[in-house]
């Protein structure tokens, strides 16, 4: 489980902690930075010392607070990534931006697995849906409306996904990513934040799913 802060860390693992001992997790939470290269590196260090220890992880998990695009995520609620896309990494053009993919390299998108999602949506209630890593927390209605026009799919914004996932794909292991909405995305309005509450929306979630994730891969339906 890789968050950006000790505060998501902890709201994650206090569910955790609290599971029955037949439907708690193997678990290690890590706090790993806010951002995506941050979150790519802690992610990356902690799968490689796993592997090393002789006890690789089967799967990674990037929770934590996130931005809603509204109308399809109101603050508090709860998102899993049907899909997790790097949304500012390309080029400018005088016609618009352009994704590295249409440079000619790298990729901006990871999927995670369809079943796991779909489980992990209906044991807490939230919605599915493109969530988008940025590496600027939009602040405008312009900015907003550019990333839900480039991508009609997308019903939040965090800036960790696409490193938790690049560094879960480079050492070949699925991932899965679940956002509480602390906030819309939108115009810059600190007051809006519902920092507390979407923590206590997290600790929450993983209470629902920590059956979910402790049941092994193979014993899911497809
Ligand atoms: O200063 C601001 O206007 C501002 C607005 C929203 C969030 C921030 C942060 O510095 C939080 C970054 C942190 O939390 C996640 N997060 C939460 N809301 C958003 C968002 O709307 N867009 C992107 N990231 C968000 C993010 O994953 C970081 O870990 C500042």
């Amino acid at each position: 489980m890789a968050t950006a802060v000790a505060a998501e860390r902890d709201a994650v693992a206090r569910a955790i902690d609290a599971a029955p001992p037949e439907f708690r997790p193997a678990l290690d939470c890590v706090a790993v930075g806010v951002g995506p290269a941050a979150a790519a590196a802690g992610t990356a260090t902690a799968l490689t010392t796993a592997a090393l220890r002789g006890e690789p992880y089967g799967l990674v998990v990037s929770a934590g607070i996130g931005g809603g695009f509204q109308p399809a995520a109101p603050v508090g609620s709860l998102v899993v990534a049907d899909a997790i896309v790097a949304a500012d990494l390309g080029a400018e053009t005088g016609e618009g931006f352009l994704p590295v993919t249409e440079l000619g390299f790298g990729t901006v998108t990871h999927t995670p697995p369809a079943a796991l999602v779909r489980a992990a949506a209906a044991a807490c209630g939230a919605r599915t849906g493109t969530v988008l890593t940025v590496s600027t927390v939009t602040g405008t209605a312009r900015r907003a409306a550019e990333l839900s026009g480039r991508h009609p799919g997308a019903v939040a914004e965090a800036m960790e996904g696409f490193g938790v996932a690049e560094a879960a794909a480079a050492h070949g292991v699925p991932v899965l990513e679940v956002r509480a909405v602390s906030n819309p995305v939108g115009p810059r309005d600190r007051a809006a934040w519902r920092i507390g509450d979407a923590l206590a929306a997290l600790t929450g979630a993983f209470t629902r799913l920590a059956p979910v994730l402790a049941t092994e891969p193979d014993e899911e339906s497809p």
